[in-house]
């Protein structure tokens, strides 16, 4: 997988189809407006072409004559148009458009799917008149189009926009944050694609992910982000699943085989079937049971995870690890599980107090070392920023594009490995650099710690022992101990004595057998497995990271 795969070419922005009267021209232009592009309508540039309306035309050459006309037009649209492009109702249905359409989702364009309710849409095409392909009784007419193309725009188009119960402005504002959302793509062995959209509005995707066999959502959350499956709940519901609320306790003490047992009780009480569905809002530890009850339910159901915290989005919600921890340590007992999509709501990150946002950056900076060394830049131009986030105050500022543009960087950093190894046999365990020590300090402290804070103590750990072993120089170092600590993140820890800290290592899922397992550093953005490293040189990167 390529790490910048969706850098923008010469193209649409996107390029919008649906049926007649879906309201394609007002919607589109509008959201033209507001993105500050071009609108180009295929309809309209196919009259210009003609030189008269597109009746007339149908008349004259028929409708074969049309569709041969109106494919040249779009082939030449879709190669020199870069704004919002709207195409004819039928285009789509024929066959070079659409390979070309195809084309054009395969090299990252958003092919959109609007799709406004059928009596409202039918009620806007015969006010509007002139579709030669409605004449007659136009409403039959309609239906027995939708019936043909409705299958076709599903399967070629990569987003949808709902308009039902949405003035156009308010539609235009949907198809606007969808133009704007970053999406990664995680694909692999093993793995059934799936796609992390990040942005506002993300939430807004959620019947899309879950698809439309499902009849029973359990929607897992905390009642500290109550504010936000409110917001889950009222989308699920107008889409119209039965929606069975299930709220877990917060943050590590979620992550139990009691609330898992009381969830899985739940479940079967209310009768949930292989056909229904898990979703997840909240930070890690509820996306991680989420995930967890959807792998064990009936031996796997589908389930989209909702992250709210910046932690979950950069990293817990993707990847499929799901898991719960035991008294004996984190994480412990858990499955390789991947979700059906992953909505990182960035309006969610609103609510979040800023502690909690700042333990989220430990694992980008993480990324950054291991993989996307140019991350470390960006985090360290905006780390006053960063440091100082405030919820409340965040959106609309120029610290939303960094926020967003750091979360898409760390998906990708972590689709990457997940891509090549979903199980963790080789690549994957890249992304647990820091980890071994992070997840002794968490154990020590009763999970009080956050994940992220431990994981910048283990990161610069892991810098020292890779120096003490030869690999980095003391610079790579410091620039570890720098950056984290620019970012409000921990450096230093002194909860417990080498011993005890060691005897948890042992007990990491890296271990094999009696042997000690750390990712290293070998260079900058290249990480490298170390078999039992010599102790003293163990004890002396633990005796650094004393205060
Ligand atoms: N599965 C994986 O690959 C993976 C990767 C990294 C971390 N994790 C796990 O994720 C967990 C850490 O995630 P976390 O940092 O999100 O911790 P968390 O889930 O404990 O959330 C921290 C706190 O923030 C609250 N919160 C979340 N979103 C909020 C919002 N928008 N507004 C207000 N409060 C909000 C939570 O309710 C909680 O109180 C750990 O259990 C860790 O092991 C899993
Ligand atoms: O996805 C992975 O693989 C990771 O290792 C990502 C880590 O950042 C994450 O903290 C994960 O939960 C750690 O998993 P664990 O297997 O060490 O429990």
């Amino acid at each position: 997988m390529d790490l910048n795969e969706e850098s923008p070419g010469n193209r649409p922005l996107a390029v919008i189809i649906g049926m007649p009267g879906a309201g394609k021209t007002r919607v589109g232009r509008e959201g033209a407006h507001m993105l500050g592009v071009d609108f180009v309508d295929s309809d309209i540039e196919i009259e210009k072409r003609a030189g008269m309306p597109i009746p007339r035309y149908f008349e004259r050459y028929g409708e074969s004559g049309f569709r041969d006309l109106e494919a040249d037009v779009i082939a030449e649209l879709l190669a020199c148009c870069t704004g919002l492009l709207a195409l004819g109702g039928g285009a789509p249905m024929t066959a070079s458009t659409r390979a070309l359409l195809e084309d054009y989702v395969n090299d990252g364009g958003r092919l959109v799917y609007l799709q406004a309710d059928m009596r409202e849409a039918m009620e806007r095409a015969n006010k509007a008149g002139g579709r030669p392909m409605l004449d007659g009784n136009s409403n039959v007419r309609w239906r027995r189009l939708y019936a043909q193309r409705d299958p076709v725009f599903r399967r070629i188009s990569n987003f949808n926009v709902h308009t039902h119960g949405s003035t156009p402005r308010m539609a235009a504002r949907k198809l606007v944050n969808m133009i704007r959302q970053r999406v990664v793509h995680v694909t692999g062995d093993g793995i059934e694609p799936y796609s992390v959209h990040i942005g506002r509005g993300t939430l807004g995707g959620l019947q899309d992910a879950l698809g439309r066999d499902v009849l029973r959502v359990a929607l897992i959350h905390t009642t500290v982000v109550q504010r936000h499956s409110d917001q889950v709940r009222a989308i699920l519901r107008r889409a119209g699943y039965r929606v069975y609320d299930v709220v877990i306790p917060d943050a590590e003490t979620g992550k139990s085989i009691a609330v898992a047992d009381k969830v899985w009780h739940r479940l079967g009480s209310e009768g949930f079937t292989r056909s229904d569905a898990v979703v997840g809002v909240g930070g890690g530890a509820a996306t991680d049971l989420a995930g967890f009850i959807a792998s064990t339910w009936m031996r796997g159901i589908r389930y989209v995870n909702c992250p709210t915290s910046l932690l979950a989005m950069v990293d817990a919600s993707t990847g499929g690890k799901t898991g719960i921890n035991t008294v004996d340590g984190k994480n412990l007992v858990g499955t390789f599980y991947t979700p059906a999509g992953v909505l990182a709501d960035i309006k969610t990150l609103s609510t979040l107090p800023n502690d909690i946002f700042v333990e989220g950056l430990g694992e980008v900076v993480k990324s950054g070392f291991i993989k996307d060394t140019a991350m470390l830049d960006v985090l360290d131009a905006n780390s006053a920023s960063l440091k100082g986030f405030d919820g409340a105050a965040f959106l609309d500022t120029a610290l939303e594009e960094v926020v967003c543009e750091l979360i898409e960087r760390t998906v990708r950093v972590k689709a990457y490995h997940v891509s090549a190894d979903l199980r963790e046999a080789g690549l994957r365990e890249y992304l647990n650099y820091g980890h071994t020590l992070a997840h002794a300090i968490e154990k020590i402290e009763g999970f009080r710690w956050r994940h992220g804070n431990a994981v910048a103590v283990g990161c610069v750990f892991a810098a020292e022992l890779s120096h003490l072993l030869g690999y980095i120089d003391q610079g790579l170092v410091d620039r570890h101990r720098r950056l984290f600590a620019q970012l409000g993140l921990p450096v230093s820890w002194d909860g417990a004595g080498f011993d005890d800290v060691l005897a948890l290592m042992h007990r990491d899922k890296k271990a094999r057998g009696d042997s000690l397992r750390f990712v290293l550093l070998k260079t900058l953005g290249e990480p490298v497995i170390v078999e039992d490293p010599p102790l003293d040189a163990v004890e002396e990167a633990f005796r650094r990271i004393r205060p």
